[in-house]
């Protein structure tokens, strides 16, 4: 719909409603009003009026409405016509104005020899206006002299009991039934058209529910009525408007475009709509009151077919409008159409209802379960209160209580206090009279011990004499043992002289080999820059000169010679290398396969100034004796007393002795580990006596040792001997493993397993770390990453280093080329952990274990020492008591070669553990005897 028919539309919504619809209607399309409004048309309405109020309500009150037939003879209250801007005519006026029955009118109307095709358009405007807008056009005035139109309740709703529904007022609120009225009120006056005007079957639609009205014009539609129908068209479109636009029914439209069927929806508005929570139980939508009445056929007009009314217009003398049976066809669909809609309301009806019933129940629900929780909500209120009050009296019991328990508690501090006062009293003057009484007794034993020791003196005098006479026969035969002692020294000491000399005899001859192979390599080096020269005069003297010929056969027989001779020395050089390492084990066995060297630190800065008295009795170039002050003794007389402590290794290194010193006596040890064998040195001795500073600083036994070997094996090389170093360090801390090479953080987390191979006398440790020592600097950097790593793993409460073992391990492997000669030995150098006692540490918690662990493992070493000492055959020695004998199982005992050194501090604070380090050390050194058995056996 364009703009201009919206205009059109809503003026003339408000012209109905305001009745002045002539006005309106100036622009545009001409109105009907403009055709004079006489009596006939008015009857005519009212005709139209009577057939739409031809279904009264079935409950009426009674009030008989008047058939058409009926009104059709009555006297026309006279309504004054529209106000017209067109003059009226005066064939108009005249018929208006006389009242003529309405036959007379429509004769005359019909009579008129007026040009058809003005009065069509005429005529089908005023039939429009007359037959759907009808007397509700007219002025208000007209309204009380003539019956009740659809219009006049259109503009003022009558009460429903008083009179029945009346087709406007459908068409108000139910646009879908208005099409039955327009199609009633249109077909009327031209259905019979006396004139024989052509009638058209098929309807023109154009729009909406007044589709009746066009079909109506439509009868018109053959010349000379063309011009009529347009116009007819555009007045039912606008009609059509007017009733969409209507009041009530302005959604209509929209419902008619959804498809809804119209009387539907006017009966179900406005919607109901269904809650979303049980709270808002939806209420039975106000519905649309269904008309109660139904269209009656009875009522119908075909009861008085002649008296029918007529729409006014220009034809209106020309047709008699009535088709009775169409019409109660018509109506008869009404019904059953208003019936249909009737059930399907009464349907929703119930089934609402139904809804209804069910929301009521839900409610009736929700209430009990509202009331149930109500009732637990206060019976735990109540619960809560009852709780909270047995809290605070709780509470106060406590506090109470506490009260109670302190003033107790003060109680019993006085009376104890008291009692102590008391305890302290009488043990004052117990101790007094104690003093006292002891005084008394130590005069009367003074007394009684004089005489007791002058009579002992006496008796003692006598037995001094008894002995010397028998001690002087003893002392002979004393005498006699010892000569037969000093004896059998004297000729171990000449075996052991002849050894030594034989020793520095074989040493002399390496020696002078070694000269003499050199001598032989420069002879070598002479002979074949000789061998060069005289190849240059071979080529000059080859002028077959005998003579010449003679001194190159000479020569070349001395290089020969010279050849054979180096490679014989060379042949005697390995013998001799061979022998030499036979030799130097044999040296180390009477040396001792366990030996014990004593070093004592010396004084530092820091240390506190109180020495311990430690002499060297045999200070010179071979000390072996140590002799410790013991701590002052006082006797039961007051005499105080020294102990001296000696104690004998096989050297005692005093203060003075440096780190090279040390290593000049171990490093024919290293040598040994070079000539195949499994050597341990380890260090033992209290924290802070030197341990470490022995084996792992930078002059210390690890470097030095590591050094020896790099420069002896190089030597060797001569001889044919290869060597492989592999080095690794291992910390025994608590029986657990590390890898001191490896990382930090996996300390005390990674197993590590030892693995023996018994009869290869080798040790495998898994998952270790091994650097290749292939120059001698590496050392340095191995000593640093396991320091590091050391410190890392300790903190403060935990100075590592002090309370776990480390253990250097120097594997190495030579291969001689020339000879096939094989040797793997295997160089251990441990730091121990310290050695303080338990007791005297004083150590609890982390610390005990640690202590524990230290003493067990160095208990076990002990032990294992003593069962090696006591050199039975297949004697079971315990290794595997501790990680690190076990460890140390292929270097502690058999072939091997061990050194310990037991490290002293010089401080008399650490006098006690000085001196039960030395005699652990004592024990170690007492199992020399092994040696011995090794000499014989050999
Ligand atoms: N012969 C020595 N000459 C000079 N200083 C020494 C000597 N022996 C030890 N020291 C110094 O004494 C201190 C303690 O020595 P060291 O750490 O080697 O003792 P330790 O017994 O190995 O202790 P710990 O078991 O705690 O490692 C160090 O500062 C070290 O330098």
């Amino acid at each position: 719909m364009d703009h201009n028919n919206e205009n059109s539309v809503g003026s003339r919504v408000s012209t109905i409603k305001g009745g002045t619809l002539i006005e309106q209607f100036a622009s545009g399309i001409r109105p009907p009003s403009q055709i004079p409004t006489a009596g006939k048309l008015f009857e005519m309405s009212a005709a139209a009026t009577n057939a739409r109020s031809s279904m009264p309500p079935p409950q009426a009150n009674g009030l008989k409405r008047k058939t058409l037939a009926e009104r059709a003879g009555e006297t026309e209250r006279a309504a004054p016509a529209p106000p017209s801007s067109r003059p009226v005519s005066a064939y108009v006026r005249a018929t208006s104005l006389a009242g003529v029955p309405r036959e007379t009118s429509f004769s005359s109307s019909v009579s008129s020899s007026r040009p058809s095709s003005v009065a069509s358009t005429r005529n089908v405007s005023n039939s429009s206006y007359s037959s759907t807008v009808g007397p509700g056009s007219r002025p208000p005035s007209t309204q009380s002299y003539r019956p009740q139109s659809a219009m006049s309740r259109l503009q003022k709703p009558a009460p429903s009991l008083n009179r029945p529904a009346t087709s406007l007022e459908v068409h108000e609120e139910e646009p879908g039934t208005v099409r039955n009225f327009g199609k009633r009120k249109g077909r009327t006056p031209f259905s019979s058209n006396p004139q024989g005007i052509p009638q058209s079957k098929k309807p023109l639609r154009i729009g909406g529910s007044y589709d009746t009205l066009v079909s109506c014009s439509s009868q018109w539609e053959s010349e000379p009525f063309k011009a009529f129908t347009i116009r007819e068209a555009s007045l039912s479109t606008a009609f059509n408007c007017l009733t969409l636009n209507n009041g009530s029914a302005q959604s209509a439209p929209k419902a008619e475009m959804d498809g809804a069927p119209r009387s539907s929806r006017a009966l179900s508005t406005p919607k109901a709509e269904v809650p979303q929570t049980p709270s808002q139980i939806p209420k039975l939508a106000p519905r649309v009151a269904v008309p109660a009445e139904t269209p009656s056929p009875s009522k119908s007009p075909q009861k008085s077919p002649k008296k029918l009314p007529v729409f006014l217009n220009r034809f209106s003398n020309d047709v008699i409008a009535w088709d009775t049976e169409s019409r109660l066809d018509e109506m008869e669909n009404m019904y059953s159409h208003l019936k249909e809609k009737w059930n399907g309301a009464t349907t929703e009806s119930n089934s609402l209802r139904e809804m209804m019933a069910v929301y009521k129940i839900r409610i009736t629900e929700l209430e009990a379960i509202r009331t149930q929780l109500s009732s637990s909500n206060a019976a735990l209120q109540i619960d809560l209160n009852t709780t909270k009050a047995q809290l605070a009296t709780s509470s106060e019991a406590l506090d109470d209580a506490k009260r109670f328990q302190n003033i107790r508690l003060d109680d019993m501090q006085r009376q104890h206090r008291r009692e102590i006062d008391d305890v302290r009293h009488d043990a004052e003057t117990d101790q007094r009279r104690l003093v006292r009484e002891h005084t008394e007794k130590l005069s009367d034993l003074e007394r009684t011990l004089n005489n007791a020791l002058e009579d002992e003196k006496t008796r003692h005098q006598r037995e001094v004499q008894a002995l010397t006479n028998e001690g002087a026969s003893t002392q002979q035969e004393k005498d006699k043992e010892l000569e037969k002692q000093v004896k059998a020294y004297q000729t171990l000491e000449d075996d052991f002289r002849m050894c030594k000399s034989d020793i520095v005899k074989e040493q002399d001859l390496n020696h002078e080999l070694r000269t003499k192979i050199s001598k032989l390599t420069g002879n070598i080096a002479n002979l074949e820059n000789s061998v060069q020269r005289l190849e240059g005069h071979i080529h000059f003297l080859e002028s077959d000169n005998k003579s010449q010929s003679q001194a190159f056969a000479d020569l070349e027989a001395r290089m020969q010679n010279a050849l054979r001779s180096a490679a014989e020395a060379n042949v005697k050089l390995r013998t001799e290398e061979t022998l030499r390492r036979k030799l130097h084990n044999q040296v180390q066995e009477l040396k001792g396969n366990i030996r014990v060297f004593c070093r004592v630190r010396p004084s530092l800065e820091g240390d506190a100034t109180d020495t311990a008295r430690i002499a060297y009795p045999d200070d010179g170039t071979d000390s072996k004796e140590v002799e410790v002050m013991g701590p002052e003794e006082k006797s039961s007389l007051g005499n105080i007393t020294t102990r001296k402590h000696p104690f004998a290794f096989d050297r005692v290194f005093g203060p003075n002795s440096n780190n090279q010193d040390i290593f000049g006596e171990i490093s024919q040890l290293v040598q040994s580990a070079l000539d195949g064998y499994n050597v341990c040195i380890f260090c033992y001795g209290q924290t802070g006596s030197g341990k470490t500073f022995t084996m792992s600083a930078s002059d210390g036994m690890i470097p030095l040792a590591v050094n020896q070997i790099y420069d002896t094996a190089k030597s060797l090389e001569e001889m044919g001997w290869k060597y492989k170093m592999e080095g690794s360090f291992i910390e025994v801390y608590n029986e657990v493993l590390n890898d001191l090479l490896g990382k930090a953080d996996e300390f005390d987390k990674k197993k590590h397993e030892i693995k023996h191979d018994m009869q290869k006398g080798k040790t495998m440790i898994t998952d270790i770390t091994t650097v290749d020592l292939d120059s001698p600097g590496k050392v340095g950097s191995i000593l640093q990453r396991a320091t590091a790593n050391r410190s890392v793993a300790s903190t403060k409460a935990n100075e590592r280093s002090s309370r776990s073992h480390s253990v250097f391990i120097l594997k190495l492997i030579g291969e001689n080329s020339v000879t096939g000669e094989k040797s793997e030995g295997t160089l251990n150098l441990v730091d121990l952990a310290g050695s303080e006692r338990l007791a005297h540490s004083g150590a609890i918690g982390e610390r005990l274990k640690e202590t524990q662990s230290i003493n067990k493992s160095l208990s076990c070493l002990g032990d294992v020492i003593g069962a090696l000492g006591q050199g039975k055959e297949g004697g079971h020695v315990p290794y595997r008591n501790s990680k690190l004998t076990y460890l140390l199982q292929t270097s502690l005992g058999g072939n091997s070669k061990t050194l310990m050194f037991v490290m002293v501090s010089p401080l008399q604070a650490h006098l006690s553990e000085t001196l039960t380090s030395l005699k652990f050390a004592t024990k170690v050194h007492n199992t020399h005897i092994g040696t011995a058995k090794k000499q014989t056996k050999a």
